[in-house]
């Protein structure tokens, strides 16, 4: 039985299926047990999300009713100051102890901007990356420098990622979905269908709030 718990963190505006799929198979491929989505209140780094926090989570719950794989911690909902990744997992392993191996599931293109989160060079004190692949974004880092970090960092087994506490970097080979929360807003922006690019139950949701119109 896997010890290794994983956060995969987001804005979330929607959830949709490239969330949702490349994550389904890195946990068949690394033996993820749950996978814990963990929506944020104010995110770094990027303008603030259209939707409202709690409507943000009514969509993770109905994109996860029949996926029982995942589940939700809304502990970044509660803070009104920015969601800085390192703080919530320092507050995860306080709890959870020094010992339990914790991953942080990620996307290529926030691999890529890494070096730009606060106090990034302590996360893999804290946690393991696990890496999925995204059309679109450059497979090496931006320096040399970074790209030894990375390499330094690898994992080349997944059972480093169960049997260590932290430390590992996991680059996933994960099918690529070509989906964005940005392109989706978009696309109801202008009136048109984004069928197969999230959970029909999402979609529903979507209408009845009455979501990313103008
Ligand atoms: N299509 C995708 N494939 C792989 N990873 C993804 C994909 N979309 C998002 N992710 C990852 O999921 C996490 C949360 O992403 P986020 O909620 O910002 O979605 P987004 O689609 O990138 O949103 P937006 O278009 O609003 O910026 C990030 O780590 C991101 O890299
Ligand atoms: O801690 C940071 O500085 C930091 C900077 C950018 C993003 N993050 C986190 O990374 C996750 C994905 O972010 P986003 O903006 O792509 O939804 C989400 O949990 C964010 O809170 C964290």
């Amino acid at each position: 039985m896997s010890k290794l718990h994983a956060l995969f963190g987001g804005t979330f505006d929607p959830i949709h299926y490239g969330h949702l799929r490349p994550v389904e198979a890195l946990a068949g491929q690394i033996g993820l047990k749950k996978v814990t989505l963990l929506p944020n209140n104010v995110p770094p780094h990027r303008p603030q999300p259209q939707a409202s926090a709690a409507q943000r989570v009514a969509m993770l719950q109905c994109a996860i009713a029949d996926r029982p794989l995942f589940d939700i911690d809304t502990r970044e909902l509660a803070r009104s100051t920015p969601s800085w990744t390192v703080a919530t997992l320092e507050a995860l392993r306080a709890e959870r102890g020094a010992q339990q191996p914790l991953g942080f599931i990620i996307g290529q293109d926030s691999l890529l901007t890494l070096h730009k989160w606060h106090r990034w060079q302590d996360l893999l004190s804290l946690c393991h990356l696990l890496v999925c692949k995204r059309p679109g974004y450059a497979t090496q880092l931006d320096t040399p420098a970074l790209q030894q970090w990375l390499v330094a960092h690898q994992a080349q087994d997944p059972q480093q990622l169960h049997h260590a506490p932290a430390g590992y970097i996991w680059l996933a080979d994960t099918p690529l979905f070509d989906i964005s929360a940005t392109e989706i807003r978009q696309r109801r922006h202008a009136g048109q269908p984004c069928t197969d690019l999230l959970p029909d139950a999402v979609i529903a949701y979507i209408d009845r709030a009455g979501l990313y119109r103008d």
